[in-house]
């Protein structure tokens, strides 16, 4: 595993510069006539110009060559199954779960093993989100992405990314994610077969949740989060591509220089990763069960006050002790969308069916909740202090928008569970009067 260094904070304002060229980050203001070094001076913004402060990020990069330097971008439809348009199946409210999605055996890299699950929203109009889910096995060679339409946030569930940024290095493990800001440049290597899962938000950045009375600490603590450090190459090399995922399609312009020449760089707008272990639980101690809200992890918010585009929520393990209580998730019908998925271990409310690196959908307002064997077990258990979800992380991206499942998540990745429906069908009526 690559030890690299990191910085550790939430929002915060890093410097950072590559130790083999001191001084390089200017002193005292961003644009000097002449940069140390030789160096261009480039701001990537990441918010409007006149966004408020509580919103307004923005980084400055010191670089070997402007990122202007590239050809002119031409169409690469690498990722067939890459969507952003949500009209290609007819709406379809049942609860869906999909067992784990094959990786393929020819080779394939992060980009062109990009496949849309499902989504809402336009990227134009910067509204909405997309659900996919990446099935590769070999790095990205001289080769870098960018996301012109929003952030990804990223969830490995199989295999390591280790992940060059403009910014620097960072390594990803499963039961860690990374969120990668619209804009910023990236490579993604691999070893062997690699699965994972990605919520991409066009709306705006993701954030910690408020904590209200739960008061400073917990949750998702900021100095868990982790950024580059400044790392460079100066590499000519002919026929760079730069891929941009831009209104949904993919592009590619080629250029010959590696684009991670940053040999430092200032900001707010940064790549960063979180360790999912270092959740804090907060969790009921007396009786009932809480709703999934005090699991978020990271939080993209709409304009609608306290109702986000999407929230990241983890289900981590933890004591469970309420007191005459059904402790599992309760049956509900949400008027959120829940996209949940497995990074390993088994799911609380399911005893079969829900497997690491599959998923599931429970659409707007369509019922769902534990399956009959969890119903009857959790009924007529004893309610000691349990562990549970040990050695187990499940997560569910959870959106105030209503997502439409693309051909490939409905048909051509052909894991759809057909008998999902059967697990509720044996609850017993159990009325006496
Ligand atoms: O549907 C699910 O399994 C997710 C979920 C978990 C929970 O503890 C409460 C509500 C909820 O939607
Ligand atoms: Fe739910």
């Amino acid at each position: 595993m690559p030890e690299y260094e990191y910085l550790s904070g939430f929002g915060s304002h890093f410097s950072s510069e590559d130790s083999r060229c001191p001084n390089a980050l200017p002193e005292g203001q961003n644009s000097p006539q002449k940069c140390a070094y030789g160096l261009y001076a480039e701001q990537l913004s990441g918010s409007a110009f006149t966004a408020p402060r509580t919103e307004n990020v923005r980084s400055w990069l010191y670089r070997v060559r402007p990122s202007v330097i590239h050809q002119p971008f031409e169409r690469y439809d690498v990722a067939p199954y890459l969507r952003a348009k949500w009209d290609e199946q007819h709406p379809n409210p049942n609860q869906m779960r999909w067992n784990p999605f094959d990786v393929p055996s020819e080779k394939v890299d992060f980009v062109a093993g990009l496949h849309t699950v499902c989504g809402a929203g336009d990227t134009r109009s910067r509204h909405g989100l997309a659900v996919h889910v990446y099935l590769c096995n070999s790095s990205m060679e001289n080769q870098a992405m960018y996301n012109s339409d929003g952030d990804f946030l990223i969830v490995p569930q199989q295999g390591s990314l280790d992940i060059t940024t403009e910014f620097g290095k960072m390594y990803v493990q499963p039961n860690e994610i990374c969120v990668i800001p619209q804009g910023i440049r990236f490579s993604v290597a691999v070893e062997g077969p690699t699965r994972g899962y990605i919520l991409e938000v066009y709306d705006g950045h993701f954030k910690l949740p408020d904590l209200g009375p739960i008061g400073a600490n917990g949750l998702a603590n900021p100095r868990d989060f982790l950024t580059p450090t400044a790392w460079f190459e100066d590499r000519e090399v002919q026929g760079f591509k730069m891929v941009s995922k831009y209104q949904g399609a993919l592009f590619v312009a080629t250029q010959n220089h590696s684009p991670f020449d940053v040999v430092a760089w200032h900001g707010n707008y940064v790549p960063y990763k979180y360790d999912l272990a270092k959740f804090m639980v907060i969790n009921s101690v007396s009786f009932d069960h809480c709703d999934p809200s005090i699991f978020t992890v990271l939080t993209c918010p709409s304009n609608r006050y306290g109702t986000a585009i999407a929230d990241f929520v983890i289900f981590p393990p933890r004591w469970s002790v309420q007191e005459h209580t059904f402790r599992p998730p309760y049956y509900h019908r949400n008027c959120m969308s829940e996209f949940m998925g497995l990074i390993f271990g088994r799911y609380e409310a399911k005893e079969g069916g829900f497997l690491p690196g599959g998923a599931s959908l429970h659409s707007m307002m369509t019922p769902h909740g534990p399956d009959r064997k969890c119903f009857e077990g959790a009924s007529n258990a004893e309610l000691k202090p349990e562990r549970i979800a040990d050695g187990t992380q499940a997560f569910m991206f959870e959106s105030s928008l209503s997502m439409a499942v693309t051909k490939w998540g409905e048909e051509t990745c052909q894991k759809l569970d057909a008998k999902y429906y059967e697990c509720w069908q044996a609850l017993e009526k159990k009325f006496k009067i």
